[in-house]
Formats: structure tokens, sequence, C-alpha cells
């Protein structure tokens, strides 16, 4: 662990770093509660070990703003020569996790690092699981894409940044045809390895690492291309539909073509970078696929974005 010990005293603070050296830690030294403050900003810092008086910056200060500023806990053991029971409650309540009392005594700074330690590394597996859980929570099980959580997020946040740059996206509905028809000529199973297989197959053809695909549900998926126009997303849709076609899937029940296509609606928000939500593209997008469908399948439809008003959905044609 990167242990930061903060105490003005030369002799003591080269003591306690004796300790957590000897004790397997990395130890860093500040002198008052500013240099603890800059330190925490470039440096990871695990525990801290601090004295309660210093120059400049306390402990009971210094220990405020680190609870006031950083969301994660960090313990933080306080170090102080007096005796007085409150000053303890006082340290402890401003948000300290232990109180050592000079004259420092190695064993117990030791055997108190060690508690504390035991501590941190449960909450970092704690974070590591949390983290792993909300990653799976925007995860599609069968296909290993995003799911319609993770579009969600990815979307809201370039739809920001689209508007805050002047600059637009595409988002593009995909949807395997006939695919009732395979699963009744294959089964269910080879459905679903077809599903992870255009899946892929579109992940593959994505160039950037902002663009996207989600699985949106069934066998829908939609693509999300930032700082792409709609001249831009088309080309690409072309692409992944040619990418999907290429891979030959064999589809018999298919009333069109021997191997598996889909069918694509495009939106762009590139005139329409002002207020245009979520849901506005895409019911666009679902518009544009479903004219793709009546077309005859296999095929790409793109609805130019003729969005000056704040009705996207009501004006918009293809
Ligand atoms: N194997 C498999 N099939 C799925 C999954 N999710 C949805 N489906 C099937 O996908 C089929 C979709 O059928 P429809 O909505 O009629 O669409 P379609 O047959 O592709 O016809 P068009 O879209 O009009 O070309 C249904 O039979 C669903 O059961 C899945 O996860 N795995």
């Amino acid at each position: 662990m990167n242990i930061l010990i903060a105490e003005d005293t030369p002799s003591i603070r080269l003591l306690l770093a004796k300790v957590v050296s000897k004790a397997g830690h990395v130890p860093y030294l500040a002198e008052n509660g500013c240099q603890v403050l800059e330190f925490m900003q470039c440096t990871a810092i695990d525990m801290v070990l601090m004295d309660i008086n210093m120059p400049k910056m306390g402990g009971l200060e210094t220990t405020r703003r680190i609870r006031e500023e950083y969301d994660s806990w960090l313990p933080i053991i306080f170090i102080t020569a007096s005796t007085d029971d409150d000053e303890y409650a006082e340290a402890l309540t401003i948000g300290g996790d232990g109180i050592l009392v000079k004259p420092i005594k190695p064993a117990l700074v030791s055997a108190q690092v060690k508690a504390m330690e035991r501590i941190v590394r449960s909450q970092q597996e704690l974070n590591r699981i949390n983290a792993k859980l909300e990653a799976m929570s925007k995860q599609d099980v069968l296909t290993g894409v995003a799911n319609r959580n993770g579009l969600y997020e990815a979307v809201q946040r370039e739809l920001k940044r689209s508007k805050r740059r002047q600059s637009p996206l595409c988002l593009m509905m995909i949807d395997v045809d006939y695919f009732k028809q395979y699963n009744d000529t294959y089964g269910h199973l080879a459905g679903d390895e077809c599903l992870q297989q255009v899946a892929q197959t579109v992940k593959h053809q994505l160039k950037r690492s902002v663009d996207m695909i989600a699985r949106f549900g069934g066998e829908e998926f939609v693509v999300l291309l930032p700082d792409t126009n709609l001249e831009g997303g088309r080309k690409i849709g072309e692409s992944l539909l040619n990418a999907i076609r290429q891979v030959k899937i064999p589809h018999e029940g298919s009333p069109i073509a021997e191997i598996l296509t889909v069918s694509a609606g495009l939106v762009a928000n590139e005139c329409a970078i002002q207020d245009y939500q979520l849901n506005d593209l895409l019911d666009q997008a679902d518009a544009a696929l479903y004219k793709a469908k009546a077309k005859g399948r296999n095929c790409l439809v793109s609805m130019a974005d003729k969005l000056n008003s704040k009705s996207p959905t009501t004006q918009a044609g293809f």
C-alpha cells in the first residue's frame, strides 16, 4: 500500500516511515496538511497516518477537506500527543478511523496499519466486484456486446458531447430478416449462434473506439456512430450489411436470399444538435427500419434529419 505520513517533527516522521517500510508498504512524507492535499491529487494513496497538530494546516482540517472532496473511503489514523478524550472523540467524529498516541510505539503502529489494511483489502475487493457487476449490467449475455442499458448510457453521453462540439452522430437500427424462419429451420440454439455471429461481425467492422453496437432486444441491434454525419453513417451502414452478407450464413427459410441478410434504419442528428433526445433517435431509426422492411428487406433506409423544431419525430420524413 501507499501510505502517506504527515508529521511535522522530522524524527517522528522518519520513525513512522521506517515502520511503514518494514511492514512492506511504501511511505510518502508530508510536513503539513497542505502537502497532504497536494499529494492526494497526484498519487494514489491507500492510507494516511497524520499528526493532529501541524503548522499551516492541521490533521483535523485536512481530514475534513479529504472527506468533503473524495467520495471513496480512505483510512486516516491520527497521531497525537494529547491525552484529552474529547480531542480523540472530535478526531474520530470528523472522519478519522484510528488514533495513535505519542510517544510512538513501533509495534503498535505496525499492528494498527495491519488492522486497517484488512479493511482496505476488503474494500478494494468490494470495489472490484461492484465494477464487474456494473459492467455486467450493461452487457448482453448472449452476444457479449452492450445491452440496452449500456446503449442508453452511451447515447445520452454522446448526445451531450454532440451538442457541446456541434458535431453530428448517427444511430442505426439493424434487424435480422426472417429470423423467425431461421429459428424454425435450424432451431433456437442455431438462432442464438447466428445472433452472436451478426453481433461479432458488426463489432469487427466498426473502426473507431467510440463506435458501438448494442443488442436492443431479440434479433434487433443498434449501432451508435459518434462524430458521423448521415452520409458517413450510410457508408458504414452499407458496409455492415455487406459484411453480414459476406459471412454467408445459410438461410434456407428466407424468401429473399439463400443467405442471412439484415435490414437497417439510419438516423443522424446533424441539423438538430439542439434538443435531440434518445427517444427521437430511436423512434426515427425504427421508422426508417420499418421502411427498409417494407422495401423488401436486405437494405438500408436513412431518414434525413429535417429537424428544426422541438418535435423531431413528427417533422421528419424520408
Ligand atoms: N434464437 C433466438 N431467437 C430469438 C431471440 N430473440 C428473439 N428471437 C426470435 O426472433 C424472431 C423474430 O421474429 P419476427 O419479429 O417475426 O421477425 P422476423 O422473422 O425476423 O421477420 P422480419 O424482421 O420482418 O424480417 C422470433 O421468432 C423470436 O422468437 C434469441 O435470443 N435467440
